[in-house]
Formats: C-alpha cells, sequence, structure tokens
C-alpha cells in the first residue's frame, strides 16, 4: 500500500531481487576508489553518502544548509535525511546491484535503513586503515572539500571509533563483514576486493553476458 506521508520515496517492486553491498572505513581509507574499481569490473550501480548530500548542500535549501554546516564540523547528518537520499537513488538508477558507500555510519543510520529500505546486505565490505595513513590521503587529496582539513578530519575520525566500530562489529557478529587491509596500493587491496566479490560471481557474469549480447 501506498504511504500518503510527504516524505514517501517509493520502494522496489515485491519479489525483485535487490543486491546490496554496504563498504565502510574511515575517512581516507580508500572507499571511492575500491568502488569505482569494484563498479567498473561487476556493473553495480555506486553511491557515496557523502556526495548524496553534497549535492543536497548544492540545493540552497534550508535542509542543504543544515547538512553544510554538520558536515563542516566533521558530524554525522540525521539517518532519515540520508537514507532518504539512498532510497531515491537507487530507484532512480535503474540498476538493482549497489555499493552504498560510507553507510551505515552508526546504529542510528543502519536502523533506519532497516525501517525505511530494508533490503540485507550481502556483505559488508570494511576497508581498514590506519589512522596515520588516512589522514596522509585526506590532507593530500586536493578535491577542495570544506572538511577535509586537519581539525574537522580529526573529528571524523573520533565519530568512525565511537560511531562505526560498534557498527562494524555488529555485522562481524552476523558473520556479514569482509575486512581487507586497506594500507596497501589501490591495485592490490582491489585483489582482495575481488575475492571478495567472488561470491557473486554467477549473478555478475550472467548480467554482463546480457548486457554483451544486447549491445550486438
Ligand atoms: N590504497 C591507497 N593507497 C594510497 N592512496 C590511496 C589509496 N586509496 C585511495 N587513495 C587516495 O587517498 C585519497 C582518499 O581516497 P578515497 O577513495 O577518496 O577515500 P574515502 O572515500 O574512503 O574517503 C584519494 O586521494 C585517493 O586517491
Ligand atoms: N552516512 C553518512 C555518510 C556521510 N555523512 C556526512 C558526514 C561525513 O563526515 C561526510 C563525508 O562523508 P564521505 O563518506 O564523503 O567521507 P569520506 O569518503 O569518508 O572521506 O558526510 C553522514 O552524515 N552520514
Ligand atoms: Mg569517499
Amino acid at each position: 500500500m501506498a504511504d500518503a506521508s510527504k516524505d514517501y520515496v517509493g520502494s522496489f517492486p515485491p519479489g525483485k531481487k535487490i543486491t546490496v553491498v554496504f563498504v565502510i572505513g574511515g575517512p581516507g581509507s580508500g572507499k571511492g576508489t575500491q568502488c569505482a574499481k569494484i563498479v567498473n569490473q561487476f556493473g553495480f550501480t555506486h553511491l557515496s553518502a557523502g556526495e548524496l548530500l553534497r549535492e543536497e548542500v548544492k540545493s540552497d535549501t534550508e535542509q542543504g544548509t543544515m547538512i553544510k554546516n554538520l558536515m563542516q564540523e566533521g558530524k554525522l547528518v540525521p539517518s532519515d535525511i540520508i537514507v532518504r537520499l539512498l532510497l531515491k537513488a537507487m530507484l532512480e538508477s535503474g540498476n538493482d546491484k549497489f555499493l552504498i558507500d560510507g553507510f551505515p555510519r552508526n546504529e542510528e543510520n543502519r536502523q533506519a535503513y532497516e525501517n525505511i529500505v530494508n533490503i540485507e546486505p550481502e556483505f559488508v565490505l570494511f576497508i581498514d586503515c590506519s589512522l596515520e595513513e588516512m589522514e596522509r590521503r585526506i590532507l593530500n587529496r586536493n578535491q577542495g572539500r570544506d572538511d577535509d582539513n586537519v581539525t574537522t578530519v580529526r573529528r571524523r575520525f573520533g565519530v568512525f571509533q565511537e560511531s562505526t566500530l560498534p557498527v562494524i562489529q555488529h555485522y562481524e557478529k552476523l558473520g556479514k563483514l569482509r575486512r581487507v587491509d586497506g594500507d596497501r596500493q589501490p591495485d592490490i587491496v582491489f585483489e582482495d576486493v575481488k575475492a571478495v566479490f567472488a561470491q557473486l560471481n554467477i549473478q555478475v557474469a550472467s548480467t554482463r553476458k546480457r548486457e554483451g549480447t544486447e549491445k550486438c
């Protein structure tokens, strides 16, 4: 039944198989870098929670200003907002395989996703990287982000340790966590990431074959 609330975003058709993988790791651990490689190789749609929020900031609304201020302080945005942005992007993509990067970042994110989207992730990829290496990468990445300064970065590390590590432990207990060592070169990290995604190979291979046939 359709939800009459003004916040209703939509839903997937009942019975449609949707594959979701969460990609988590500290700020600068290489989530975006590895997601780009996964997209190339396995045909997922990459949705970065942070990118969706940065797009929302550009909208110049009251909500955009609120998000901008929280991000500048290195804090997390209320979960309802990010989950609705994610669901909207998932529905609009037309794809059925999603990499959700930078999410869930705390227990509230995880519960809001369960309430609003409720598609169990196949697994959770955790890119585990040392704080020193993450800080070095962020301060060198030059993407013009307001939150990539040393003060905000350290606050983001604090949020990661206090709020995201418990979520990681939650998935570990469920046997859903796939940890890779993110301290190494991107292509080396990707060798391990590929091995993790090999468990989804049957669907991915058949999709790629179908896409190939359609183009002929
Ligand atoms: N394995 C790696 N080794 C060295 N530098 C990396 C590695 N992975 C990513 N980077 C670089 O570090 C910065 C942060 O990577 P990014 O993918 O944006 O991380 P995240 O999305 O987790 O914040 C970028 O400049 C990126 O090019
Ligand atoms: N689930 C999320 C994801 C990101 N955010 C906000 C808070 C984060 O510091 C910023 C930036 O996130 P983003 O994933 O782009 O950052 P990194 O790729 O880890 O450097 O966005 C959030 O509030 N909730
Ligand atoms: Mg990123």
